[in-house]
């Protein structure tokens, strides 16, 4: 659905993409993270024709992003909506801009109104939403066409979590009707509530690839075991059967035991780490 290969782009001294390649495919939610200053921006800029790399090559559909930007719907990290305007009425705009007609923009308005939890505000000007309320408002229009590539970035920074849960609801069912997604957070739980594989960047290109738990493989856990007398805490791939060992050692019952399994901030952490200058 979405090929990215080798892209550049610099801007003055920044190389902010430095062989960036990427691919999604329809059903997909590809979890894009990294710090900050990566490149994940100026990738979805990319990727929805609003810029020109200076080299590589992307297509949606094999095609240059800037022709099939119909079937794109885009979630940009700045909120970018009309302030006097309602909420209804930018639905209206851009479903009308889309190709929507009567009925079937007033279903999918609906249809939105009612997943993204927007019915209590719809006649209201965007200018007096609180931030929550806007964020929500900002995903219906990206998605008021249906898309077939959603590029959703950072969507639900400062959200609540009725705002943030609404937004990843609607986000699975959009990838369960066959959209590819890309989405950008810093806020990783949210990849493991999306079920999404993962993407990380680092200084403007993608370093690791793979599914949660393919890239989770082999990242040590740890093993906290507290005793009367003391506390044990080992850092280790294989958590069960430490704590296993630990236990037979000691020859005493524990107060406490604690596993944790490696997290995706553990591998955000050990792959930013090691690819640091
Ligand atoms: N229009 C621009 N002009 C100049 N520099 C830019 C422009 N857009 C991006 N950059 C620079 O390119 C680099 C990559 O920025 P980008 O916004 O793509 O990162 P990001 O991974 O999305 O970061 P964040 O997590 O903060 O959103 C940064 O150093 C940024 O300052």
């Amino acid at each position: 659905m979405l090929k990215a290969e080798n892209l550049t782009k610099r801007y003055g001294r920044v190389q902010a993409l430095a062989g960036f390649s990427l691919e999604v495919a329809a059903g997909e939610i590809v979890g894009l993270v990294g710090h900050n200053g990566a490149g994940k921006t100026t990738f979805i800029e990319t990727a929805t024709g609003l810029i020109r790399p200076d080299g590589g090559r992307v297509t949606v559909n094999g095609q240059d992003p800037a022709r099939v930007r119909g079937i794109t719907g885009v979630c940009p990290q700045q909120i970018g909506l009309y302030l006097s305007t309602t909420v209804r009425e930018h639905l209206r705009l851009f479903g009308g801009l889309a190709g929507l007609r009567r009925t079937a923009l007033r279903a999918e308005i609906d249809d939105l109104a009612e997943s993204l939890k927007l019915t209590s505000f719809m006649d209201r000007p965007v200018g007096v939403l609180s931030g929550g309320q806007q964020r929500r408002t900002q995903a219906a229009v990206a998605l008021i066409n249906r898309p077939s590539l959603l590029l959703m970035d950072e969507p639900t920074a400062g959200a609540d979590p009725e705002t943030r849960q609404a937004l990843l609801d609607v986000v699975k069912q959009r990838a369960s009707e066959g959209a590819a997604v890309i989405y950008t957070t810093h806020y990783l739980p949210e990849l493991t509530e999306l079920a999404a594989t993962i993407a990380v960047a680092r200084a403007g290109a993608v370093i690791a690839r793979g599914s949660a738990a393919d890239l989770l493989d082999g990242l040590p856990g740890e093993v906290l075991v507290t005793f009367a007398d003391a506390e044990v805490h080992v850092s280790t791939t294989d958590p069960t059967g430490t704590l296993l060992e630990i236990l037979r050692d000691a020859g005493r019952p524990p107060i406490a035991v604690d596993l944790r399994k490696p997290s995706l901030d553990d591998l955000y952490r050990s792959l930013t780490v090691s690819y640091a200058h």
